[in-house]
C-alpha cells in the first residue's frame, strides 16, 4: 500500500484481517494502520507527535513480523500465546512487547471506530473537531496524561469541516465517503471485538 491515502485500501486491509477461525492476522492489521497513518500525514505538522508514536508502534510490530520469531507473530492469537508462554509480559519495564504495543493500537482503534461512526451519522454542518474530541474523550483520553490530552485537543481544532474532511478521504463525494464508512465500520468493529475478547480472556487489558 504505497502512495496516497485510500480509504478503500484501509477497508480492504481490515477486512482481510479476520480469518475463518476468527483469528486476527497481524500483516493486514498493520497495513490498515499504515494506511491510516498516511492519512494523518496529510493533516499537517500539528499531528506529527501523534503520527510519530503510531509509526513507532507499527514499526516495532513490523519488526517482530519479519524477525526470527516471525511465525509467532502471524496472528494476535499466536502472539499472545507466545509472549505469555515465554514470560515476556511478566518482566517489568518491557515497553517493547508485542502485546502491550498492540494494546495501545487497539485502544486507538476504539477511538477510530467512534470517530468514523460519528462522522458517518453527523449532520452535514457538524464540526469534525467536535466529533473527534468527543470520540477521543470517550476512549483513548482515559489512558493519556493531561499534557497529551491538551496537545491532542489543540490539534483536533485544526481539522477541516465534516464535508471537506469526507472529501479528502479520496473516495469521491461526501455521500460516497459516508457509504464507504458504512461498509468499513463492521470490519473495524469485528477486529476490535475479537481483540478485546482475546486480551480480556488473558487479563492483558491493563498491560503497563
Ligand atoms: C478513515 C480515515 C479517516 C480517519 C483517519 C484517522 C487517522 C488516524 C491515524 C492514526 C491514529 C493515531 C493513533 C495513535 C496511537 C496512539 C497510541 C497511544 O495511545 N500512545 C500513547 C501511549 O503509549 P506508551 O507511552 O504507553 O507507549 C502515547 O503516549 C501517545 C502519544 C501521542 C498522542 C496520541 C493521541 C492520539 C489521538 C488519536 C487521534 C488521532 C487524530 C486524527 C485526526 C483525524
Amino acid at each position: 500500500m504505497a502512495g496516497a491515502f485510500s480509504l478503500r485500501e484501509v477497508l480492504a486491509a481490515f477486512q482481510a484481517c479476520v480469518t475463518e477461525r476468527r483469528e486476527v492476522l497481524l500483516g493486514p492489521y498493520l497495513s490498515g494502520w499504515r494506511g491510516l497513518i498516511r492519512f494523518l500525514h496529510t493533516l499537517g505538522a500539528i499531528f506529527s507527535f501523534i503520527s510519530k508514536d503510531a509509526v513507532a508502534k507499527v514499526q516495532l510490530m513490523e519488526d517482530y513480523c519479519r524477525g526470527e520469531q516471525r511465525e509467532q507473530y502471524v496472528s494476535l492469537q499466536a502472539m499472545v500465546r507466545y509472549e505469555l508462554a515465554q514470560g515476556l509480559l511478566d518482566a517489568p519495564g518491557r515497553p517493547d512487547s508485542g502485546c502491550r504495543t498492540v494494546l495501545r493500537l487497539h485502544r486507538a482503534l476504539r477511538w477510530l471506530q467512534l470517530f468514523l461512526e460519528g462522522l458517518r451519522t453527523a449532520r452535514q454542518d457538524s464540526r469534525t473537531s467536535t466529533i473527534c474530541t468527543d470520540s477521543y474523550n470517550a476512549s483513548l483520553a482515559a489512558y493519556h496524561p493531561w499534557v497529551i490530552r491538551k496537545a491532542a485537543t489543540v490539534a483536533f481544532r485544526t481539522l477541516p469541516p465534516r464535508d471537506a474532511f469526507l472529501q479528502i478521504m479520496n473516495v469521491g463525494t461526501a455521500e460516497e465517503a459516508v457509504a464507504m464508512l458504512g461498509e468499513a465500520l463492521p470490519y473495524i468493529g469485528d477486529v476490535y471485538d475479537i481483540t478485546q475478547q482475546l486480551f480480556a480472556q488473558h487479563e492483558l487489558l491493563d498491560l503497563p
